[in-house]
């Protein structure tokens, strides 16, 4: 790794035992990494910049390595592993090292695996009758995808009296800009996104880029 941890953090509270993964940062970041040196120095920006949280795309070939790259030498953030597209991905990001899992869909296979993983898990949906599923197997918390083609602030707004008990972490085509009126709704805890981690950021090496979006995204649960 191109970033040693020589200097020795203390491990995240957050990896204290997880309560309610829409209950952590305001947005978690959502990162496609193609360079498996960049694991490190981007999620130590994230956490300078006041979102502990990381969510890897498991859409690279490097996916699983940074998870356990940043696993092993950043202790004070939680990674996970996003784009969990069938029940075998579901130990392969455990064994890395993901303390969470996100997948953009659900199937009673990959569900049922998620559930059995012994971390938490945010089983995607973007219907009424699929968020109807996931509390029907007996999970509250869920991912809303993809959040701006399927509706937006005013789809999950229409949600909230029918499924009180769901509560959502909407993601896809969400920006700094838009992400307050997610956030302002009853049932959204968090939300994802890309935004804080800009592909010509990642390219650069502007860790203090990654920091300043970071920073103003973890303002907006202030
Ligand atoms: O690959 C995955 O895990 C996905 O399900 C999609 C991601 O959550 C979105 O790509 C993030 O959305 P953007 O902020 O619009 O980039």
């Amino acid at each position: 790794m191109s970033s040693p941890s020589d200097v020795q953090s203390p491990p995240s509270p957050l990896r204290e035992g997880v309560g309610s993964l829409l209950s952590l940062v305001p947005v978690v970041p959502v990162v496609v990494l193609d360079d498996l040196d960049h694991a490190v120095p981007v999620a130590r920006a994230l956490v300078a910049g006041g979102l502990p949280v990381i969510e890897l795309t498991l859409r690279t070939p490097v996916a699983l390595d940074a998870i356990a790259a940043i696993a092993a030498d950043v202790p004070e953030i939680l990674v996970g592993a996003g784009t969990i597209t069938s029940p075998e991905l579901v130990a392969r990001a455990v064994e890395a090292g993901a303390q969470f899992l996100v997948s953009p869909g659900t199937t009673p296979g990959l569900l049922g695996e998620m559930a059995g993983s012994g971390v938490p898990f945010l089983p995607g949906t973007a219907t009424v009758s699929e968020a109807m599923a996931v509390l029907e197997a007996g999970f509250s918390e869920m991912k809303f995808f993809p959040a701006e083609a399927s509706g937006g602030a005013a789809y999950l707004r229409s949600l909230a009296s029918p499924l009180p008990a769901a509560r959502f972490c909407p993601t896809g085509g969400i920006t700094a800009a838009s992400a307050p009126s997610y956030l302002a709704l009853p049932n959204v805890g968090c939300v994802g996104g890309s935004w804080l981690t800009p592909a010509a950021a990642l390219r650069d090496g502007d860790w203090d880029r990654v920091s300043a979006l970071a920073r103003e995204a973890a303002a907006l649960g202030a």
